[in-house]
């Protein structure tokens, strides 16, 4: 008799609680939508859901979800507000508030960067750079790895980005002309992964070439990682709990492999062995470890950051360009005669070839113009603002889309034309309309890296062999949370004539 009385008692309770849970999510929803009232936007379609099925409407649309929230811009206006269940969204297309909010460090990250933490319950990219909130923090890691991407050590890992790209050449050279179109994105992927694990962390396995785990292990746990953001609640089905192992596994190999490069690192260092000019090496020199400024977590949550921020990244900005470059013979033209005027048959790239490769930086520039593979960034404001005549309060995210402003024909003339001479012209206005490395202290610590690995990877490309896109080869754009080109970026490849 107890017992029933107990448990009728205890279900009462749980029944409370749920209830009272629900209401307070009710309340909470109800002060979040009244708080946005005044400002435009779509009309939400569920009360706790928000927006949520414009993801949906987008996904079946076969556009990436910015296309759509540029399709919003274009019907509200430059400012405009988006629900994604308790999340609201400011949406924002204006350089005074793109300068405003990324020159000035008192607006912070927003906790949407928390799903970047851990994957399924396993430390992902922790607290490393990208994913920081607190801006002290932040500071004292930035000022570390500064150094690591100054033009004197940038240049130092010319031969990195020489042999990596040597090895994708050679990849390829089983694919050379016979007639079969190939991907060309594995290659891109692997490649751009080679030169982080080896410029980065002095890795040594073969990563390009050969079957490897480590690769398997990244591809898992990007994989997861997109799978959290997008569909959190996959995991509520059983059907899914594999792949969550799987994943979790993925991301641990990443850590350990990780945590062990950095142990080697310290042990010489402690030794007063020679560091490797490597990344990491160069930050263990220039770190004091007396201070602490670096316990072995946070130095994992870096190795994952710098993998997570600048593989898929140059690899993606690579495929597009090729892409364009496909498409566009008489740019095509000129990227190859400034290669072959500046490269000529050399074995070994220096810096100063890639200095001179100026046209084919203008692509680049235009490719991320409009293929940027990070779409934009998010800001919480540290204080009310009027933004274009619309008042937004302080603690509200908002967000600034490069993809957005890129496409509008207010900042770029032509906007949706592929012309890399546009930046040598004075009819546009890119001036905090143009970002594709963010701005201000918290932009892309990897820009020049970046850049000069993407000349470095074409100019071997074009050295030795010629590339035909294959005509089935879309020209659209893949969303996977990063943007990518749309069927692997299928080519031709033809020995050099
Ligand atoms: C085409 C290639 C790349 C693009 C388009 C790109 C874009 C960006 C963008 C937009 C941000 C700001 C993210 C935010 O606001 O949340 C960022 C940050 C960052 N990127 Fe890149 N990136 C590229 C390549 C790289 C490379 C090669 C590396 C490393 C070698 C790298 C490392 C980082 C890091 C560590 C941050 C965080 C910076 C901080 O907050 O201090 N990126 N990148």
């Amino acid at each position: 008799m107890l017992t029933i009385i107990l448990l009728k008692y205890t279900a009462l309770v749980v029944l409370a609680v749920v209830l009272v849970a629900f209401l307070a999510a009710c309340v909470f929803l109800y002060r979040l939508h009244s708080r946005y009232d005044h400002l435009p936007g779509p009309k939400r379609t569920s009360f706790f859901m928000g927006n949520a099925s414009e993801f949906r409407s987008a996904i079946e649309r076969q556009i990436p979800f910015i296309q759509r929230m540029l399709e919003l811009q274009q019907e509200f206006g430059p400012v405009y507000v988006i629900f994604f269940f308790h999340q609201a969204f400011i949406s924002v297309a204006d350089p005074a508030t793109v300068k405003e909010l990324l020159m000035n460090d008192i607006h912070t990250k927003p906790d949407s960067y928390k799903v970047l933490y851990e994957v399924y319950g396993v430390r992902f990219m922790g607290k490393g750079l990208v994913t920081e909130q607190d801006h002290s923090k932040w500071y004292n890691h930035r000022k570390i790895f500064n150094p690591a991407f100054h033009r004197k050590h940038l240049m130092g890992l010319m031969s990195y980005f020489n042999t990596s790209s040597d090895k994708l050449v050679l990849k390829l050279k089983d694919d050379v002309d016979t007639g079969k179109a190939v991907p060309l994105m594995d290659g891109f992927s692997r490649t751009t992964l080679d030169v982080i694990a080896k410029a980065g962390f002095g890795m040594t396995q073969e990563l390009i070439l050969d079957e490897s785990p480590f690769v398997e292990a990244v591809e898992t746990s990007f994989q997861g990682m997109r799978n959290q953001f997008r569909k959190p609640y996959d995991l509520i089905f059983p059907s899914h709990w594999k792949f969550r192992r799987e994943v979790q596994r993925a991301v641990q190999c990443l850590r350990d492999t990780g945590e062990e490069l950095i142990s080697k690192s310290r042990k010489a260092l402690l030794m007063g062995e020679d560091l490797p000019n490597n990344i990491l090496g160069i930050i263990m020199k220039y770190s004091n470890p007396s201070e602490d400024q670096f316990d072995m977590e946070t130095m994992v949550d870096e190795f994952l950051t710098f993998f997570v921020a600048g593989q898929e990244t140059t690899g993606n900005l690579l495929g597009f360009a090729m892409v364009q470059l496909g498409g566009h013979p008489e740019i095509l033209k000129r990227v190859r005669d400034e290669i072959d005027a500046v490269v000529g048959d050399k074995d070994f790239i220096e810096y100063e070839d890639v200095m001179k490769m100026e046209y084919t930086l203008l692509v680049l520039k235009e490719t991320l113009r409009l293929y940027s593979p990070a779409v934009g960034t998010v800001r919480r404001l540290a204080y009310d603002m009027t933004v274009c005549g619309h008042h937004i309060p302080a603690g509200s995210s908002v967000q600034m889309s490069h993809y957005i402003m890129a496409r509008m024909e207010k900042f770029f003339k032509n906007p949706l034309t592929f012309d890399p001479e546009r930046f040598l012209r004075d009819e546009d206005k890119p001036l905090y309309a143009y970002f594709p490395f963010s701005l201000g202290t918290r932009s892309c610590i990897g820009q020049q890296f970046a850049l000069i690995e993407a000349r470095v990877i074409l100019a071997k490309l074009y050295q030795n062999y010629d590339f035909k896109l294959d005509p089935t080869q879309s020209f659209g754009i893949l969303d996977q949370i990063t943007l990518k080109p749309k069927g692997q970026c299928m080519n031709y490849i033809y020995s050099r004539q």
